[in-house]
């Protein structure tokens, strides 16, 4: 007998997760993969209840459709080309990063329904927060080859939620609150954050006042910490050369605590500085799941685009905070040619032709590649149109990202412009 239709889309779906992300244990990678979707249907089937008091019949079209427009509608996306252009009116969803897609859509899924489900008292979040990243989206390869844990905690989730209490947890005084809204208040990571888990972060920071020349992180140590800048100057050494400096309202030192790998840099404080500490279990059941979602949903893709391959851990991290998802139906328009340029792309999954008005097709664009960056690199108005030929996901970097964070690969992707003569393609 053969496999019905969306039995084969399943199918389908799920190869190309398998390789996209090449898992070196395709076991566990499967288990993680067919739970996510067993808890996606689950929710929509609740979610349908909760609105209509009628389970849904699972379909895939049931299920895309639910989860690309039904609860989201407020997230639609204009599209910038959709004044002038009849073609993207009914096209673009901007989304959460991990929509749509069944594997790494779980993140948000998770958090979502967290919200609905739990009591929503700080713990509630925080342990949800670390259970979701515990069973879903960690990369697989999330601790290859890299040093484990330094405390070695569990995240049971049962455990965390009788056992866990913030190791520092002490409530903040009005003055101190008052400095702590400043100087968090301009980081974005916090912004991220629900009242609670806010406040449960506010009240775990431990103050740190460090005097010129010290050195606040050692390359090469493993994470303890992560840090707020209050007051001051840092500076960042990787191999002994200065990579850059940072103020007020920055914040270091997530590198090792997210990927459980040694400090990949060194910090010295440049003056005297007023830091704020938050430790590590913190840092990882409340920030990574709410403020550093994109960078773990993004690692393992954006590792697997070939062009990022020489970028370092924390190059691809800034990469991935920048980025933003937009998804398109077969047959629309992503750019048009002789528009203004404002967005470079990289495709998460589907496929798109790269059209030239008079000449026609002119490439085909799959998984991983990237388009986009002819009129960014020259300054020029697009040079052709790039149509979705399947459903298309990509993930965008907005012009100034694009020029600040791409730099290191800027030769590369002159060397591949494909409107040089000669181009090596
Ligand atoms: N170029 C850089 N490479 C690596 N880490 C950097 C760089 N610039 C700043 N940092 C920060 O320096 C921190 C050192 O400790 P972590 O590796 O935990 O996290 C690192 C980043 O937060």
């Amino acid at each position: 007998m053969g496999l019905t239709e969306e039995q084969e889309l399943e199918l389908g779906q799920y190869r190309a997760a398998v390789e996209r992300d090449c898992p070196s244990d395709i076991i566990q990678f499967s288990a993680n993969y067919f739970n996510c979707k067993l808890e996606e249907q689950r929710k929509l089937f609740k979610s349908q209840i909760n609105k209509n008091n009628t389970p849904p019949s699972i379909t895939s079209a049931t299920r895309s459709s639910q989860v690309e427009t039904g609860d989201r509608s407020h997230l639609l996306f204009k599209s910038p080309f959709s004044e002038h252009d009849p073609h993207t009116t009914n096209v673009i969803h901007k989304e959460d990063p991990s929509a749509k897609d069944p594997f790494k859509q779980d993140f948000s899924f998770d958090q979502r329904e967290t919200k609905i489900e739990a009591s929503n008292s700080p713990l509630d979040l925080a342990n949800k927060n670390e259970e979701s990243l515990k069973h879903k989206k960690i990369p697989m390869n999330f601790n290859a080859l890299r040093r484990t844990s330094v405390s070695g905690e569990t995240f049971e989730p049962n455990n965390l939620e009788t056992d866990w209490k913030p190791e520092h947890y002490s409530e903040k005084t009005g003055e101190q609150l008052k400095r702590l809204e400043k100087s968090i208040g301009k980081n974005f990571l916090f912004n991220k954050l629900d009242k609670d888990s806010k406040k449960l972060v506010i009240n775990s920071l431990e103050e740190k006042r460090v005097t010129k020349g010290t050195e606040i992180i050692k390359q090469g140590d493993e994470g303890d910490y992560f840090y707020v800048v209050e007051q001051g100057t840092v500076d960042f050494f990787v191999n002994d050369s200065k990579v850059s400096t940072s103020g007020p309202g920055s914040s270091f030192g997530e590198l090792a605590l997210m990927y459980n790998s040694p400090r990949a840099a060194t910090v010295l404080a440049e003056t005297d500085c007023v830091l704020w500490m938050l430790d590590r279990l913190t840092f990882r059941k409340i920030l990574l799941g709410n403020s550093f979602k994109k960078r773990l949903m993004y690692d393992d893709f954006l590792k697997s685009v070939p062009i990022l391959s020489t970028l370092t851990t924390y190059d691809r991290a800034k990469i991935a905070d920048a980025l933003e998802t937009e998804l398109y139906d077969a047959g629309s328009i992503i750019i048009k040619e002789g528009d203004v340029g404002e967005n470079f792309y990289f495709i998460e999954y589907g496929s798109a032709d790269v059209i030239k008005e008079g000449v026609g097709i002119v490439a085909n664009l799959k998984q991983h590649d990237y388009f986009g960056e002819v009129a960014l690199l020259n300054d020029l108005p697009r040079q052709a149109t790039v149509k979705a030929t399947s459903t298309t996901k990509v993930a965008t970097l907005g012009k100034s990202a694009f020029q600040r964070l791409l730099g290191p690969v800027v030769e590369v992707l002159k060397l591949n412009d494909p409107t040089r003569p000669h181009h090596n393609q």
